[in-house]
């Protein structure tokens, strides 16, 4: 087996084959302009070289590899053979074996699945420690000999102290982990685990092994991910550039409907009645209401001829086209194109042969006859009608679906004048993508990855649903998180609006952030939580919890915050909405600024985020905050990467004193 010495040198390799795999692609770029066949091509495959040759040079200098299999005697096709596995694939000299192999490459699955029980021909697994760029050590597992220990590499990257935005895990994912970052890209998934068991990764690392092995499917059809709120992307958003994926979508929900500006707030029985699946059917009769019935022949002018289509044909024409549920801005165009159809008809029966210009100019005459039938109309308009509510003699879209009380909820206390005054809210937007969705199809993606998304109302699970109508779901959420007062509390309801009611639910039960002190105090809580979700284990045993009663919340926070200076890694003050004002001022005037180490967190925007130090400040504010203030308080105990002190001035809510 190769020795430190060795191995160091490899490193130079690797750099060598990485330089050269930058030279070559460089070249390539200038030969790929002039050499294809036609100017197309050479574009495309200009295009291609150039943007490996910029993906090379911006490559993020890291560790080249972090793991190496050495396959046994036994036959096979890796039988005696060795592979450095890292980040990205690097080359070997004229085409031989890759220095390194990509983690996404079939053959390096065994890294993370071999064990002494099933060393799938591995007979040594080695793991690298480096410090920065600096090969520093290694340990090895003889697989084939039944040797397999806890690796030292390993617990020192779980429990190393967080700084600075989420890191990739690919040298550390789990056997659990990668079996769901290995599913293929037809299986919807829906990853229900506790905080910290890596939901997040594995749904980050899931898309780089897609693209990785459905390249060009998901090329031209493109991967989603989506997140509950920019802290959270901000967060995240370096874990794929850093496996070398930068095509990748990450967006909030609210940004990628965000059609309209929203200018407006729900009240709560309000949002509650948007956010409820009846709305879908609301909005569908408000718009196909607009649907009229031919009563009368229409006549279409030629030019030199008025030609009629009589009133039963262009009935039979409308309910026919109704009757094939399309969208509706294609239906109206089906309409269109059959009127046409039967003018030609008689033109044809006539003598005349239509030209496509003729044809034309008769879809044109149609227009006027076919608004009145089957208007144009935007989501706006439909929903502003919705939300005025009924006027005249006008069906009320909402009848026998809403109720009373839920329709005045709806509808605008004071309506506005025209569409253009209105307001819109964020409930709106899910609205508006509604009915946008019922004009016309909206773009799909080839696969989708929906975070927290247990707080997704039915509604919202509908927008992903349009957009991954012919792709996949990857859906991740913990149940026990859900803060919205729509969250799910079952997940095969949720899939269902989601529209994969046969995906796959998988628990993850091991968690890597938070120490088992502290799930222990978290999990105090889960009895109140009227959720029922798997039990799980903390994998660390180290880790520091603290609670202590203190006089006045902000001296106390300050004092927190101070020792926690002491330790490496960063730090969250986690505290109810309302008491963060006071207690950035109180850090201030002590000196202790908001920087990139220490931030004070609204306790309604730390999903999913982690600190390595927590302070959560007045447990029983966070409770009382809101309906779901005990879920909340779940969440903000759970972001403790290292250690957490609860401070408390009020008693403790008694659910987490018990
Ligand atoms: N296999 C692993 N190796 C190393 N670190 C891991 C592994 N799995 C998860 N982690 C780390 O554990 C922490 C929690 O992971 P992640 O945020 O993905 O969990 P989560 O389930 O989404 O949590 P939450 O529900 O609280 O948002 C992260 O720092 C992540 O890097």
């Amino acid at each position: 087996m190769a020795t430190l010495d060795e191995e160091r040198a490899y490193v130079e390799r690797c750099k060598d084959g990485l330089r050269r795999m930058l030279k070559d692609a460089r070249d390539n770029v200038i030969v790929g302009e002039t050499v294809a066949g036609d100017r197309y091509s050479a574009e495309r495959l200009g295009r291609h070289l150039k943007s490996l040759a910029k993906e090379l040079s911006e490559a993020p200098e890291g560790p080249p590899f972090f793991g190496r299999l050495d396959f046994g005697h036994d036959p096979g096709e890796h039988r005696g053979r060795a592979y450095h596995i890292g980040r990205r694939h690097i080359a070997g000299e004229h085409g031989g074996t890759p220095v390194v192999v990509d983690w996404r490459a079939p053959v390096a699955r065994a890294f993370y699945r071999a064990s002494a029980r099933d060393p799938q021909g591995v007979a040594v697994r080695r793991r690298f420690g480096w410090s920065g760029t600096t090969l520093t050590s290694f340990e090895d597992e003889r697989l084939g000999q039944g040797e397999q220990g806890e690796s030292r590499i390993l617990a020192a990257e779980i429990e190393r102290p967080r700084v600075g935005p989420m890191r990739d895990i690919v040298a550390t994912i789990q056997p659990e982990q990668d079996d769901l970052v290995r599913a293929g890209l037809d299986t919807s998934l829906c990853v229900q685990g506790a905080p910290g068991t890596g939901k997040t990764a594995v749904g980050l690392h899931r898309a780089a092994y897609l693209l990785y092995a459905h390249r060009r499917r998901l090329e031209r059809s493109g991967v989603l991910v989506l997140g509950p709120n920019r802290a959270f992307l901000g967060y995240i958003s370096a874990v794929l550039p850093a496996l070398g994926e930068m095509d990748v979508e990450q967006t909030t929900l609210e940004r990628l409907l965000a059609t309209v500006p929203v200018t407006a707030a729900d009240a709560p029985a309000t949002a509650a009645v948007k956010h409820d699946v009846r709305m879908a059917e609301v909005l569908r009769k408000a718009l196909y209401g607009r649907i009229g019935k031919p009563v009368e022949p229409v006549a279409v002018p030629d030019g030199s001829y008025r030609w009629r289509v009589y009133e039963d044909e262009l009935r039979r024409i409308v309910d026919d086209t109704r009757r094939a549920s399309l969208p509706y801005a294609v239906g109206r165009e089906r309409v269109r194109a059959r009127v046409v159809e039967a003018v030609r008809r008689q033109a044809e029966s006539r003598g005349a042969i239509p030209n496509a210009a003729w044809l034309r100019k008769i879809g044109r005459a149609v227009t006027t006859w076919l608004d009145t039938v089957w208007p144009a109309v935007k989501p706006v308009q439909v929903l502003y009608e919705v939300l005025r509510g009924p006027t005249g003699d006008a069906p009320d879209p909402a009848r026998g679906l809403l109720t009373d009380a839920e329709r005045e909820a709806l509808t605008w206390a004071r309506p506005p004048r025209s569409v253009k005054t209105a307001k819109w809210s964020a409930a709106d937007l899910v609205l508006l993508d509604e009915v946008a969705g019922l004009i016309d199809r909206p773009r799909g993606y080839g696969h989708v990855i929906v975070d927290e998304a247990q707080d997704l109302s039915p509604m919202e699970c509908r927008a992903v649903a349009r957009r991954s109508e012919h792709g996949s779901l990857t859906v991740l959420g913990d149940l026990a998180q859900g803060t919205t007062p729509w969250a799910a509390t079952s997940w095969e309801d949720r899939l269902a609006h989601l529209g994969k009611p046969d995906g796959q639910v998988v628990a993850l039960t091991t968690g890597f952030r938070v120490p088992a002190a502290v799930v222990d105090l978290a999990n105090r809580l889960l009895a109140a939580l009227e959720v029922r979700v798997p039990e799980t284990r903390s994998y660390r045993s180290d880790g520091r919890l603290r609670v202590t009663p203190v006089t006045g919340l902000g001296k106390g926070v300050v004092a927190a915050v101070r020792e926690a200076m002491t330790f490496e890694g960063s730090i969250g003050v986690i505290a109810a909405d309302a008491d963060v004002p006071a207690l950035t001022a109180a850090l201030r005037d002590e000196g202790l600024d908001e920087d990139e180490r220490l931030s004070v967190m609204p306790a309604t925007l730390c999903k999913g985020l982690e600190y390595d130090h927590v302070v959560v400040a007045e447990p029983a504010a966070i409770a009382e905050a809101e309906r779901r203030g005990l879920n909340r308080l779940y969440v903000a105990l759970t972001r403790a990467v290292s250690r957490l002190d609860v401070l408390h001035a009020r008693p403790l809510p008694r659910q987490l004193a018990a």
